[in-house]
């Protein structure tokens, strides 16, 4: 589980701090996807990287608690501790240079190498598994800068996961997959947060997606986060109030949007 106390997330340049979210009390339950919501500079990114030690935290704590309800204040780990405990997926596309679909994922066991950087028969043994896992074997032995987009997600997500990570943190995860492959996706994260007891939060613009997949939203809105079901947010009005546009209109029934006429 990841709580968020008093957080705030943000820029500093030259001592001024431009505060983008202040003020975040959240929760993200493990075994459960939350979905990170909010309209465009709302401050997704800035926050998802800045729980995780990408960026300087302005102010605040951001707490990991493990199977057995130990806590652990993630950004006062060391770094290969919490590259241990925590893996990120960004929305950059990388450069594999000329690296195998399974060279990619076997980099997310290096928070475990020892000096020599050299595989163990059980690292090799979780790339394999972790490969089937999301059905990607197939994937191993091609080239990745070769592969679409669809294909290096799911190595990307492999390469996350193969660290067995308490907590998974992915930036706009869907930005370049098709519709079908947005709903597998999402299908796949709740499996994986479900089967593995793990905390997943993903950042993402699929407000409609998130409403029905995800188990928690948190919601960015003028600076604040609220957070719930999707349920509720949807009934007291919160998603209508942040996203309803002059020319879009959210239908609460249906949990769609609608253009305005
Ligand atoms: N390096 C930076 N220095 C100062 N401000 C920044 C920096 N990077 C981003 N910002 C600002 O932080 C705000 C939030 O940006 P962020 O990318 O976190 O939003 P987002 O919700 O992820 O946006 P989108 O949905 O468009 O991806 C924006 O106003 C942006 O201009």
């Amino acid at each position: 589980m990841l709580t968020l106390t008093d957080v705030a997330a943000g820029y500093r340049h030259r001592g001024r701090e431009r505060v983008i979210v202040d003020e975040v009390d959240a929760v993200a339950p493990s075994g459960a996807v939350t979905a990170l919501l909010g309209p465009n500079g709302a401050g997704k990114s800035t926050l998802l990287r800045s729980l995780v030690g990408l960026q300087p935290l302005l102010r605040g704590r951001v707490t990991l608690t493990d199977a057995r309800g130990r806590d652990a204040e993630l950004l006062q780990l060391s770094p290969r501790e919490r590259a241990r405990r925590t893996a990120v997926v960004l929305t950059e596309r990388i450069d594999a240079g000329l690296l195998t679909g399974r060279e990619v994922v076997e980099l997310g066991r290096h928070p475990y190498l020892g000096l020599i950087g050299r595989l163990t028969d059980r690292d090799r043994f979780l790339v394999g598994e972790t490969l089937a896992e999301l059905q990607a074997g197939d994937l191993a032995g091609e080239r990745f800068a070769e592969l679409s987009d669809g294909q290096r997600q799911r190595l990307l997500l492999a390469r996350a996961l193969v660290g067995e990570p308490e907590l998974l943190v992915l930036d706009e995860p869907s930005a370049f997959l098709d519709v079908g492959a947005r709903v597998d996706l999402m299908a796949l994260l709740r499996r994986i947060a479900r089967g593995r007891g793990i905390t997943v939060v993903l950042s993402t613009h699929e407000v409609e997606l998130a409403l029905r997949m995800a188990d928690r939203l948190w919601l960015i809105q003028d600076h604040r986060i609220t957070s719930g079901a999707p349920d509720t947010m949807v009934a007291d009005g919160r998603i209508a109030r942040t996203f309803g546009t002059r020319h879009a209109v959210f239908d609460a029934a249906s949990g769609t949007f609608r253009v305005r006429t």
